[in-house]
C-alpha cells in the first residue's frame, strides 16, 4: 500500500441513518470495517447507527459482526481488533420526523466526543428513502447538530428526485441547510475501480487519446446488465424503471467519463465542469416519434435463466400486475460536439439479462480497405473493452496475420485482468466513496449541475412514454432483452459486441488471465 492510500481519514462522528436497512447490511458495514482494517480509519471516529427499531449497542455491534462475516472482503478473523474496532459503534433510535430524537443525539454526540477524542467533525450519511431526506437535514440543524467546529457533510444515497422538479425542490432543501460543497450525493457506479479508471486509460495512454475522437471511433457501446429481477424492491423499483433507477445516473455518469475533454487541472470541479459539459451536449429527442425512434423500453415476462423458471414482472411480489414500469431500457444517444458528432452512443441496461456485467465497448473504424490482405474486405473491428463488473480490467482487439498463412488477417486479444491478479483485492465501491466523503474528496460524487442536466434530459424520455404506454417492448426473462435494441445498432451497421469476449471463439487471447 502506498503512503498516500494509507493515510487516514481525519476523526468523525459518522451518523448512520437508515442502520437496519439493507443497504448499511450489505454495503456500508463492511465499508466501514475494511476501511478500519487498511488504517483508512484511525481511532478517533464513532459511528452511531439510527433507525426507529430499537435495538442495544450490543445488538447493533452483533449485526455488524454478521453482516461482515457474510458481505466483507476483509473478514473479523482477529478477535482483539474486531473488539476494538466494535467498541466505535453505538445504536439509537430515534424517527426522522421528531426533533427531539435530534437533541438527544447532540447530547450523544458530545459523549463521544469526549470518548474518542473526535474533533467535532460530522458525516451525516442518508441511507433512507429520498422523501426523509429533506426532513433529516432540517432536523439536524434544528436539533443543534451543525454547530460543532469542524466540518459538516451529507451523504446522500440516490435517487436524488423522481424528475428534474423533484430533484430541484429537493437540492432547494438541503441548500437551506448545507452548502453544496459539503454535499456528497452518491452515485455508487463513480466508487467502481474500473469506471476511475476510465480517466487514466484515456489519459495517461498515447495509444488511446490522440484517437478518442469521431474521425477513429465509430461507436461506443455502454452494457449493465443484471440476472437479478425486483426481488424485494418492487415498492421502489415499479415506480422508478430502468430509466431513473440505472440511466439517469450509472449510465450517463459512465458516458460522460468516456465523452469528456480532458480537464485542465485534475481538481475535482475541473473534472465535474467538463463531466457536466458532455452532459449538456447530449442530443435532446425533441419529438415521442424521436423517442420511440431511438430509445428502447422493455419488461420482462417469463422466462428462464439456467434452466430455472422465473415468473415475469408483472407476477412479481409487490408490483402492480398491470405495471408498465420497464425493466429494461435501450437507447442511441448522441454527443453533440465537435469531438463526438455523428458517433453513436448506445446504452443498454436491464433486469432479468442472461449475465451480470457492466461493460463498455470502444469500436474504432476499420483501416481502409485497400490493403491486399486475403481477407481484407472482412477485418474485424479494433476494440477496446473496459470491464467494470464483475470481471474488472481492460482487453484490447486487435489484428494479426494468422501464423503460416498468406497474409490472412485473424483477431487477438490482449487482456489486462485486474481482478484475476493473485492477492489483488479491489475495495468496494462504498468504502472509496466513505473514505473520500471523510477527506472531503468530491470529484467521485455528483454536483448538483450534472444531477439537474441528466433529469431533464431524461424526463424527456418519461415524458413521451408517459404519452404513449403502448411502446413497451417485452422480453423473456433471461434473454438479451427485446429484439427492437438489436435494430438500434443494426440501423447504423453495427451490432452488440457480446459480453465478456463471449464470442471470441475465432480470436487468440495473447494474455487471457482471465480465460
Ligand atoms: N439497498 C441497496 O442495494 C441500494 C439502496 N440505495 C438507496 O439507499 C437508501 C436506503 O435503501 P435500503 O437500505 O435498501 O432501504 P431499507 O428499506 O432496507 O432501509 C430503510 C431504513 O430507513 C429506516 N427508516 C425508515 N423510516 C424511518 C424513520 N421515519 N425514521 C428513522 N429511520 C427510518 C429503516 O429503519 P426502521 O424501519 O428501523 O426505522 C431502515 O433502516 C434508499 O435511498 C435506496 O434507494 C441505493 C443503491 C442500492
Ligand atoms: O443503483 C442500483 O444499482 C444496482 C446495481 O449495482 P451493481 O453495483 O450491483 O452493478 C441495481 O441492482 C439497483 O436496481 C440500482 O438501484
Amino acid at each position: 500500500m502506498s503512503k498516500q492510500e494509507s493515510i487516514a481519514a481525519a476523526g468523525a462522528v459518522y451518523y448512520l441513518f437508515g442502520a437496519t436497512g439493507d443497504l448499511a447490511r450489505r454495503k456500508l458495514f463492511p465499508a466501514l470495517f475494511n476501511l478500519y482494517k487498511e488504517g483508512k480509519l484511525a481511532e478517533d471516529f464513532a459511528v452511531v447507527g439510527l433507525a426507529r427499531r430499537p435495538r442495544t449497542n450490543e445488538q447493533f455491534r452483533a449485526d455488524v459482526y454478521e453482516s461482515i462475516g457474510e458481505f466483507s472482503r476483509h473478514k473479523s478473523d482477529d478477535a482483539e481488533q474486531w473488539n476494538k474496532f466494535a467498541e466505535h459503534f453505538v445504536y439509537m433510535s430515534l424517527d426522522i420526523n421528531n426533533v427531539d430524537g435530534f437533541r438527544e443525539l447532540s447530547r450523544l454526540t458530545e459523549e463521544l466526543d469526549a470518548k474518542f477524542g473526535i474533533p467535532g467533525n460530522r458525516l451525516f450519511y442518508l441511507a433512507l428513502a429520498p422523501e426523509l431526506f429533506g426532513p433529516v437535514s432540517f432536523n439536524l440543524r434544528d436539533g443543534g447538530l451543525l454547530e460543532s467546529r469542524g466540518w459538516k457533510r451529507l451523504v446522500i444515497e440516490k435517487p436524488f428526485g423522481y424528475d428534474l422538479e423533484s430533484a430541484r425542490k429537493l437540492n432547494e432543501q438541503l441548500s437551506q441547510v448545507f452548502k453544496e460543497n459539503e454535499i456528497f450525493r452518491i452515485d455508487h457506479y463513480l466508487g467502481k475501480e474500473m469506471v476511475q479508471n476510465i480517466e487514466v486509460i484515456r489519459f495517461a495512454n498515447a495509444f488511446f487519446e490522440p484517437l478518442w475522437n469521431n474521425k477513429h471511433i465509430a461507436n461506443v457501446q455502454i452494457t449493465l446488465s443484471e440476472t437479478v429481477g425486483v426481488e424485494e424492491r418492487g415498492g421502489y423499483y415499479d415506480k422508478s424503471g430502468a430509466l431513473r433507477d440505472m440511466a439517469q445516473n450509472h449510465m450517463l455518469q459512465m458516458l460522460a467519463m468516456i465523452a469528456m475533454e480532458p480537464p485542465s487541472r485534475l481538481h475535482p470541479e475541473d473534472i465535474r465542469d467538463e463531466k457536466v459539459k458532455a452532459l449538456r451536449s447530449l442530443r435532446p429527442y425533441p419529438t415521442s416519434d424521436e423517442v420511440a425512434k431511438h430509445v428502447v423500453r422493455g419488461q420482462y415476462t417469463e422466462g428462464s435463466l439456467k434452466g430455472k423458471p422465473l415468473p415475469g414482472y408483472r407476477q412479481e411480489d409487490s408490483v402492480s400486475p398491470d405495471s408498465v414500469t420497464e425493466t429494461y431500457f435501450a437507447a442511441r444517444v448522441f454527443v453533440d460536439n465537435f469531438r463526438w458528432a455523428g458517433v453513436p452512443f448506445y446504452l443498454r441496461t436491464g433486469k432479468r439479462l442472461p449475465v451480470k456485467t457492466t461493460e463498455v465497448v470502444i469500436e474504432f473504424k476499420n483501416v481502409p480497405d485497400n490493403v491486399l490482405f486475403a481477407n481484407r474486405h472482412d477485418l474485424s473491428p479494433n476494440l477496446l473493452v473496459i470491464r467494470v463488473n464483475p470481471m474488472e480490467g481492460i482487453y484490447i482487439k486487435i489484428n494479426a496475420k494468422k501464423p503460416g498463412s498468406d497474409n490472412i488477417v485473424q483477431p487477438v486479444s490482449m487482456e489486462f485482468c485486474q481482478s484475476c491478479q493473485i492477492g489483488l483485492n479491489t475495495p468496494e465501491a462504498y468504502e472509496r466513496l466513505i473514505y473520500d466523503a471523510a477527506r472531503g474528496e468530491s470529484t467521485y460524487f455528483t454536483r448538483w449541475d450534472e444531477v439537474a442536466q441528466a433529469w431533464s434530459f431524461v424526463d424527456r424520455i418519461a415524458e413521451a412514454w408517459r404519452e404513449d404506454s403502448s411502446k413497451l417492448h417485452n422480453y423473456a426473462a433471461g434473454s438479451w432483452g427485446p429484439a427492437r435494441t438489436d435494430e438500434l445498432l443494426a440501423e447504423d451497421g453495427f451490432h452488440w459486441w457480446p459480453v465478456n469476449g463471449q464470442d471470441e471463439d475465432n480470436v487468440i487471447w495473447i494474455s487471457g488471465n482471465g480465460k
